[in-house]
């Protein structure tokens, strides 16, 4: 037998000590330094070197434990029966060969596998006796775990006693201790405001809270279980692990709610690919899916090794959680003057993209999440949601790190930032009219899909057109002369390239400074191409509908919808600045708050001067139909939550089908909702409908309901057969954030401000 040769040996033994210190840092401390991501690399990197050089894969190796036995504070306890790890699939591969080997193993084609959540939370056993909770443990090293059960018995959903008939002498519950993650940041605040080190994620907080030395401690901590397992057993018996779930549950256990059994692989990979996406619409964190021969007997056939069951196999998606440096935190200035802390990191790929910014929303937030600057950070990205920053890994943190303090002036004009209303968060720069941040936001938005859809008219040029490095006087101060630029006001315009997502200066790959260029003119002086093309374009845009105009004026609160309703109910920009404020609280999706806003928005003379010179220069700012018979409106006071992608329709082109047949068009789905109308990979709303009970339409039902009307809509709907009782009132979406300014990107700006295709593309 070759010689293992001593690098090998050296890295096995470093690799070892790694894997050691981290599962304690895990397992002990309950505040692990690297991600689990991270963590699943090293002992992968184990694995492989073992399987290159087998004499490394002794009995201690890390690859051939269950995490590992260290001395805590709690009292060691053994369990009856082993508990152990999984195996992981990492690809496709891996699962269908474990498939396989199962298949023969068993040797019978007559088995079924068990399709289960992967709860991310920590493992516990609990040991009940004649029906009576007598011990609960953590896992350990798998034969001895720490004894904790007067922490586990403060967790409401686990009996003391189970109940009904039947129950046995013995049995080994063994389930995972899960934290919320709605309720995680809310526990860091606590901590961080009572001087206590903060959690970096969920899966540690629950960790951390079980296994506390006070159980009134953990009483104060929201934690939840799952059980996904039964150790040892005496007075009863059990064919199949799902049925034995069924039993656990009229014992009163809290049993998981998605388990499938399946009869293929393929089926297996439907469970996964469907969780894959809904990952997000499940009660908890899931960070896999673990799949299982359901047939007890035939377990016990494949047996397990000394660190997992041959007969269980875990899927892993890929991690939303990755650990990176926070570098800095910023902020940022919105369309309306919010000022928005955000972290700027160490680029990091996460859930398949890179992320540098992440949001903090406001002071409050930082403070509460208790990171500072240059802490190792965890930070999240789950689905398409903005990416968050989580926690500090504190463990890490330098001796430079400090603690961010809001600034007092604007960071682009130097106004003094303030609340506008007493007992606002938020800071604002006052500033608004010709703060060069506010007004860049305002014309990219006003420049943007929601509004005029100027196209070649993009971040690069709304930066250029309102902050140039030269001249000195920038060609617009506000969106008044946005329809009066000429080629020659842009020709001489040298300006930052700005990114869109942060807002500040991209930088050169040449030469490392931020990147400046000459925006619109070519290196001979000449107009480029698409300089002249968003100048025809500003020009079409003048002609744009009434409701995309009042859409763009960046009126607080005032989103597409909203505009949508004043412009169906005023027909004119004169008529809604003349309405009382009453007026226009009564309009259907206005109220109070829009209203007041309105009013405010007319009193500032520079916003009259703005509509002054969009008239002159032709802006529509009435609608022609003004006064003409309106048509038909069929589904008048109907409300319609539209979610997924359509075949035949863009979001927005559905939304004006409904609303120019009267119906209103709101974002998220109440008891009010008439229907809702369902393309592919729709998400949480549907699920939210079904729950409600709201009559759901896909997308043959949403042409029934266009071009026959909501009766026809209902009997193909599927739900309930009658509609809930206000729906036909239309009455008002559930109050929300309704200022579409408030939402989006990292540096608080809108999904939909964002990803716009075309724009002037500077040279040199
Ligand atoms: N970041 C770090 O430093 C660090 C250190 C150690 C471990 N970890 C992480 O902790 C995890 C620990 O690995 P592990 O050995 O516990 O293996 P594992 O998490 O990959 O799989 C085993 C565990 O999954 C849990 N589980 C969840 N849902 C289950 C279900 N439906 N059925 C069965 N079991 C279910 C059980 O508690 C079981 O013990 C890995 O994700 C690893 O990355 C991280
Ligand atoms: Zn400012």
């Amino acid at each position: 037998m070759p010689e293992v040769p001593t690098e090998a040996r050296e890295r096995h033994a470093l690799l070892a000590e790694q894997i050691e210190e981290h599962r304690f840092r895990y397992y002990v401390k309950d505040q692990p330094v690297v991600s689990d991501g991270e963590f699943d690399r090293l002992l992968r990197s184990l694995e492989e070197l073992e399987e290159t050089h087998p004499e490394l894969r002794t009995p201690d190796s890390p690859t051939q434990k269950v995490a590992g036995q260290y001395e805590t504070e709690f009292t060691a306890v053994l369990h009856r029966e082993r508990m152990l790890s999984l195996d992981n699939a990492f690809d496709d591969e891996e699962l269908a060969a474990w498939a396989e080997r199962v298949a023969k193993d068993v040797g019978t084609p007559d088995h079924h596998f068990l399709c289960e959540l992967k709860v991310d939370g920590l493992a516990v056993n609990l040991t009940y006796e004649h029906g009576l909770l007598t011990r609960a443990a953590t896992r350990g090293d798998g034969r001895t775990g720490e004894d904790i059960t007067p922490n586990v018995r403060t967790i409401a959903e686990i009996p003391h006693r189970l109940r009904g008939e039947r129950v046995p002498d013995l049995v080994e519950i063994r389930g995972e201790v899960y934290f919320p993650m709605e309720a995680f940041q809310e526990l860091n605040a606590r901590l961080v405001e009572a001087g206590d080190k903060p959690f970096a994620n969920p899966r540690n907080a629950a960790a951390g809270s079980l296994r506390q030395k006070d159980p009134k401690v953990t009483a104060t901590r929201p934690l939840h279980m799952v059980v996904h397992g039964i150790g040892a057993r005496e007075g009863f018996d059990i064919d199949c692990l799902s049925h034995a779930y069924e039993l656990l549950r009229a014992w009163g256990l809290p049993t998981a709610q998605h388990n499938k059994v399946v009869g293929s692989v393929q089926e297996v990979r439907e469970f996964i690919a469907h969780f894959g996406e809904n990952r997000h619409s499940v009660e908890h964190e899931i960070d896999g899916v673990v799949v299982k021969l359901d047939e007890i007997p035939l377990q016990g056939r494949l047996g397990s090794t000394s660190r997992a069951p041959r007969w269980a196999i875990a899927w892993k998606y890929a991690p939303e959680e990755v650990n990176t440096k926070l570098v800095n935190i910023r902020v940022g200035v919105g369309r309306t003057g919010r000022v928005t802390p955000y972290a700027q990191v160490e680029p990091v790929t996460v859930a398949g993209s890179e992320v540098e910014f992440a949001t903090l929303h406001n002071q409050e937030v930082v403070k509460a999440k208790g990171v500072w600057i240059g802490d190792t950070v965890v930070l999240r990205k789950a689905g398409d949601v903005i990416p968050e920053i989580l926690g500090p890994v504190v463990d890490l943190r330098p001796e430079d790190a400090y603690e961010f303090v809001m600034p007092e002036r604007c960071p682009e004009c130097g106004t003094p930032l303030r609340a506008m209303k007493e007992g606002d968060i938020d800071l604002r720069c006052p500033n608004a009219r010709s703060c060069p941040a506010q007004l860049r936001e305002r014309l990219f938005y006003l420049a943007g899909r929601k509004c005029l859809d100027i196209e070649n008219f993009g971040y690069v040029a709304a930066a250029a057109l309102t902050k140039p490095l030269e001249p000195d006087t920038p060609p617009l101060t506000d969106e008044g002369d946005l329809f009066d630029l000429t080629i020659e006001r842009l020709l001489p315009i040298k300006a930052y390239v700005l990114d869109q997502d942060s807002g500040l200066p991209k930088r050169d790959p040449k030469t490392g400074e931020d990147k400046k260029a000459m925006v619109f003119a070519t290196k001979e002086g000449e107009p480029k191409r698409n300089a002249e093309k968003m100048l025809e374009n500003i020009a079409k845009a003048k002609d744009r509908p009434l409701a995309r105009i009042i859409t763009g004026l960046s009126v607080r609160h005032v989103g597409p919808v909203a505009a949508e309703a004043l412009a169906r109910e005023f027909r004119s920009i004169d008529r809604i600045e003349e309405a009382t404020e009453e007026e226009l609280a009564a309009v259907e999706g206005v109220g109070p708050v829009i209203a007041a806003s309105l009013k405010e928005w007319f009193a500032d003379e520079w916003h009259r001067e703005i509509l002054r010179k969009w008239r002159a220069a032709g802006v529509r700012t009435e609608d022609e139909r003004a006064g003409e018979d309106e048509g038909p409106r069929p589904l008048e006071g109907l409300t319609v939550v539209v979610t997924g992608t359509l075949e035949r329709y863009t979001r927005d082109g559905a939304k004006e089908a409904l609303q120019s047949r009267g119906a209103k068009v709101t974002g998220s789905v109440s008891k009010k909702t008439a229907f809702v109308v369902v393309g592919e990979n729709p998400g949480s709303k549907h699920d939210k409908a079904l729950q409600l009970k709201v009559p759901v339409l896909d997308e043959a039902g949403f042409t029934v309901l266009l071009e026959q009307g909501p009766d026809a809509a209902r009997a193909v709907a599927t739900g309930p057969e009658e509609p809930p009782a206000a729906a036909a009132e239309g009455a008002d979406a559930p109050e929300s954030a309704t200022d579409p300014a408030e939402k989006g990107t990292p540096t608080g700006r809108t999904g939909e401000e964002m990803g716009k295709e075309t724009e002037i593309t500077p040279q040199e």
